[in-house]
């Protein structure tokens, strides 16, 4: 399958998704709560209506797992939040009602299925409320195997210096970058081992999502000697996929032993990463399974590699 139509929408989605979270960024958004404790802003709302419309006007029997819902903005003392989410997307949207927003945003409560959609309309809002990077990441899913993923990081510099840049994969044809304003596509190609200057590793910004220790252990062990790269969201999979660093490891905090990794978190880099040549397995090197639900429940942490030293990763991390 070429999966044209499929990919054209999600890239389109993502850009115009991308727009309205840089847009809120530039108003210095607040904060709200989940009742989890993590955050959410307006933009990750828009986001998410956004993407959950247009998918749904192109696929309208495909399920959509999406991280965010609207039970909480049907609160009558939500009604200004809602407006304010509506807004933004009426921007984008023109006429777009709260109601609707609130619908597009359920539209993504759907569950895994044979054939379903999963998206972050912000992954890292903690680095986006930080103005650091965060990603807007859309994944086909397809027998629990990823078979489109498209990223944004629109505050991540692309290779030509300009800010802002867009992953595209398909399975079997490869992975490309593009300016995220517009532009060529380039292949985007893992780097090798022998690239001294690349040999490096990603990790997560936010300590509490990994185990850094352990971390540096293994990078050194596998003969990395410079400090890590710290970047927010799954821009850390461009990285890999554009070469940049040669490994990311997000093992399990000792906080949080029990934690399992999102499919919205991993679907859409994971498959730049292989379409750009590089590898993607958990900790203990088995591949990420996207057809258990929305938490990988049969995984544990995660290695993303060029995959010439993948093998190598995963001996230390059954020995450590
Ligand atoms: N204890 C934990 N271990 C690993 N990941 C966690 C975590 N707690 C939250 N996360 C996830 O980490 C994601 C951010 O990734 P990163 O740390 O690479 O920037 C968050 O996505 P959201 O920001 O979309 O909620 C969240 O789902
Ligand atoms: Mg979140
Ligand atoms: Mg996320
Ligand atoms: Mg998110």
């Amino acid at each position: 399958m070429s999966y044209s139509t499929e990919t054209q929408v999600a890239i389109a989605a993502a850009i115009q998704a991308a727009q309205l979270c840089q847009a809120v960024r530039r108003a210095i958004p607040e904060a709200m709560e989940k009742t989890d404790k993590s955050p959410v802003t307006v933009a990750d709302y828009g986001s998410q209506a956004i993407i959950c419309r247009a998918i749904a006007q192109s696929f309208p029997s495909d399920a959509i797992v999406g991280e965010e819902d609207a039970a909480e903005l049907r609160r009558p003392e939500m009604a200004d939040t809602l407006q304010k989410i509506t807004s933004y997307v009426g921007a984008l949207i023109p006429d777009a009602t709260p109601e609707q927003v609130a619908g597009w945003i359920d539209r993504g409560n759907g569950t895994v299925a044979p054939r379903y959609w999963t998206l972050d309309p912000i992954d890292g809002t903690k680095g986006f409320l930080r103005q650091d990077q965060y990603a807007v990441a859309i994944a086909l899913v397809e027998q629990g195997e990823v078979k489109v993923g498209v990223l944004a990081c629109p505050a991540l510099p692309g290779p030509g210096g300009e800010t802002g840049v867009l992953y595209v994969a398909v399975r079997g044809q490869g992975a490309t970058q593009v300016p995220l304003k517009g532009g060529n596509p380039t292949p985007l190609k893992v780097v090798s081992s022998e690239d001294v200057a690349h040999f490096r590793f990603v990790e997560s910004v936010e300590s509490s999502h990994g185990d850094r220790s352990r971390q540096e252990a293994v990078a050194q062990a596998v003969g990395i000697t410079t400090e890590s790269m710290r970047i927010d969201s799954q821009a850390k999979y461009g990285i890999v996929a554009s070469g940049q660093a040669v490994l990311y490891l997000r093992l399990p905090s000792p906080k949080s032993p029990d934690y399992r990794e999102n499919i919205w978190d991993h679907a859409a880099g994971a498959i730049v990463v292989e379409e750009a040549g590089g590898k993607v397995t958990d900790m203990y090197g088995k591949p990420l399974d996207f057809g258990t639900g929305t938490k990988m429940v049969d995984n544990r942490g995660v290695v993303v590699s060029n995959g010439a030293i993948h093998d190598q990763v995963i001996g230390v991390l059954a020995q450590s």
